[in-house]
């Protein structure tokens, strides 16, 4: 079996901290009491260490949504059916669901993957073919998938972002389409963070929320049932979704070409839970777009330390909480690029 995870050498180190006295000197001369932008303050000082620059920029922004299928979604744990992922991908590319009307108001050029959905699409040059299988295997008897699909697909999300990063994007959010990959996400929260099954596991996309008593028993089996060794790489792709392990290859790619990325919903952030257990550096190049309402999604960005940017109550995932944050990322990297210092301007230095 050739090794590809280990072939390909992420490199993902923390940015340098030696620019940190530099950057906070810069924005708390800007016209303003020190920390009266707040949050903006934080992000400025974030992508300006990730870029290495006082003056930082945001170039050309992508958003890459993979898609894939999940064996789990038989057992009933969505209530929605399986075939709503391919006919959603359908949609992503007539331009007509959520994450579309957000990608042209934000100006992201939106890249969809065929990660291994179930469905033989048309030829269509706007959907970048990377089928893996069609949809993984029913995690409640067996491994999703093999490690060698795990590699192949973490090697393919690697590749969309280094595609875009060649386009001379420095900024990048990615987003999933997969009936049943709450369920996947939860066992991975689950085991990534110990978290009780029961706290990981909430509606999707029923918005009655009369699933969670059947999924939960579902997760529950398939978590006895599992009985190899729990490493990452093991929990990964027993419980994992090619759409999911894809963002996982393309967060590790990102942060590995220090470029600044955007965290969407309760999926996302298991994406980058699971991308930390292999590089743990990872996070450092992590924006955090929005705290959904998923159960389980603040309990994950509480166990990370991160602070959302937006907190709207969005619980569609495609990456739609990411690519809303954008004005205010986009804001922060103004402050820090257009505010007068009290050296330039007239105004009375008070601390
Ligand atoms: C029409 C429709 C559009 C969506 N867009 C994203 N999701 C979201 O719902 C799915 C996860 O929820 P669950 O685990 O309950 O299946 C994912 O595809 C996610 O992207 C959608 C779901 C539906 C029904
Ligand atoms: O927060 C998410 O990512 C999410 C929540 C519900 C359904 N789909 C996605």
């Amino acid at each position: 079996m050739i090794n590809r995870l280990t072939e390909m050498k992420f490199e993902i180190k923390a940015p340098d901290e030696d620019i940190i006295p530099y950057l906070q000197d810069k924005i708390d001369n800007l016209t303003k009491p020190k920390g009266a932008l707040g949050q903006l303050e934080e992000i400025a000082m974030q992508i300006g260490m990730i870029q290495q620059r006082l003056s930082p920029e945001l170039n050309n922004p992508y958003h890459i949504l993979f898609a894939g299928d999940h064996g789990i979604a038989d057992e009933g744990v969505s209530t929605a059916p399986k075939s709503v992922t391919y006919e959603m991908v359908l949609n992503f590319l007539k331009g007509g669901a959520g994450i579309n009307f957000l990608c042209r108001q934000h100006g992201f050029k939106l890249k969809v993957v065929d990660a291994g959905v179930d469905y033989d699409f048309e030829e269509n040059s706007e959907l970048i073919s990377r089928k893996i299988r069609k949809g993984t295997r029913n995690l409640l008897n067996e491994p999703a998938m093999l490690l060698d699909e795990m590699e192949l697909a973490l090697v393919s999300g690697a590749e969309q972002v280094i595609k875009a990063h060649r386009e001379g994007c420095n900024v990048i959010s990615f987003g999933e389409m997969g009936i049943g990959n709450t369920s996947t996400s939860a066992l991975w929260m689950h085991y990534f963070t110990g978290i009780p099954l029961e706290k990981c596991v909430g509606a999707g996309c029923d918005y009655t929320g009369g699933i969670v008593k059947h999924k939960l028993a579902v997760l529950s089996q398939a978590r006895d049932n599992f009985n190899g060794e729990s490493t990452p790489e093991t929990v990964i792709s027993h419980f994992g979704g090619f759409e999911t392990v894809m963002t996982v290859g393309a967060m590790l790619k990102a942060a590995s070409l220090k470029m600044t990325f955007i965290v969407d919903g309760f999926i996302m952030t298991a994406c980058l839970l699971a991308a930390k257990q292999l590089y743990p550096e990872v996070q450092s190049y992590a924006v955090f777009g929005h705290q959904g309402d998923e159960l389980g999604h603040k309990l994950i960005l509480d166990y990370l330390g991160a602070k959302p940017i937006l907190n709207l109550g969005l619980r569609l995932g495609e990456g739609t909480g990411a690519v809303c944050a954008y004005p205010i990322i986009e804001s922060s990297i103004r402050m820090i690029n257009e505010m007068d210092t009290f050296k330039e301007v007239k105004v009375s230095k008070y601390f």
